[in-house]
């Protein structure tokens, strides 16, 4: 049977980041794809009051539906925005998800919106987090999470991934790519060892949906199998990929480029 990938995660209306990015990146890794959505993000220049949070009743129902039709291999979290969702979610998990579970700790967009309210972050770190098999925090999360500012140098980034294993996910992948005076340079740490990912720094700023892209390639990597370190070294490839072919539209940061592994190959 073909792998399966729920993601309980916001709707990026731009089509870059959130549940757009994961299902385009699901189909790309040959996976069947399925969402849960929490909220819809529409921020534009004509509206100011661009996030639309759907009631926990719905994300219930949502995923509800697709377990109990279809069933999954893997499942992750990106945008969850309310306590109250971080908490049914939490039910969710332990009701289904006796498969890996990717949590992107998603809390503020590459365009400034808060993608999660303040208040939640202490519910993600006691009640999500434990469940998680991998949690792919970039730099500012890594902070606020440890409650203090975001890593700036490499060896902070060694002492943070350690720190951050202690909230009882199985695996922490710190994200460097806010490191701008380095290579893109991630850490994985199991516990024991800590493990880098390293690919060359792409001259851009359209970097919207990176980390989504990353964490849900590394969901479909778990779904059909791969161990972790191998599920994080080919979703490097493929973000990397996505990152040097992105998107311009010509207005903001524009978008990491899905398919752009299967239309370009690697770069040797
Ligand atoms: N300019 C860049 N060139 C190459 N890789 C990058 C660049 N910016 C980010 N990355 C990589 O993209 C992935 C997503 O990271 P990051 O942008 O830090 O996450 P987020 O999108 O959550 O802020 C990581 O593997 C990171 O190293
Ligand atoms: C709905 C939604 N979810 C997540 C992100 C984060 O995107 P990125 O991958 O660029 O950090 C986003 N901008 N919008």
């Amino acid at each position: 049977m073909i792998p399966r990938v729920l993601s309980i995660a916001g709707s990026a209306s731009q089509g870059s980041a959130g549940i757009q990015a994961d299902l385009k990146t699901f189909e790309e890794h040959d996976v069947y794809g399925m969402s849960a959505v929490t909220a819809l993000v529409a921020n534009n220049s004509v509206t100011d009051t661009g996030v639309f949070t759907q009631p926990v009743g719905s994300v219930q129902a949502q995923v509800h539906a697709s377990m109990e039709h279809v069933g999954a291999d893997a499942m992750k979290t990106g945008m969850l925005f309310t306590k109250e969702i971080i908490e049914a979610t939490a039910e969710l998990l332990k009701r289904y998800g006796q498969v890996p579970y990717v949590l992107d700790p998603v809390m503020i967009g590459k365009m400034g919106t808060q993608l999660l309210k303040e208040e939640a972050v202490e519910s993600l770190k006691e009640e999500l987090i434990p469940l998680a098999e991998v949690i792919t925090p970039n730099l500012q999360e890594a902070g606020k999470l440890l409650g203090r500012s975001a890593p700036e140098t490499s060896e902070e980034m060694e002492r943070d991934v350690k720190e951050l294993h202690s909230f009882g996910a199985d695996y922490v992948l710190l994200k460097g790519g806010g490191l701008s005076d380095y290579p893109a340079v991630d850490l994985l740490f199991d516990g024991t060892e800590v493990k880098e990912y390293r690919s060359e720094r792409i001259d851009t700023i359209h970097t919207s949906g990176a980390g989504c892209t990353y964490s849900a390639s590394i969901a479909a990597g778990l779904a059909k199998g791969l161990p972790m370190d191998r599920a994080v070294e080919e979703a490097k490839h493929f973000v990397t990929e996505a990152i040097r072919h992105a998107l311009s539209f010509g207005e903001g940061i524009g978008s990491t480029y899905h398919a752009a592994e299967r239309i370009f190959g690697r770069k040797k």
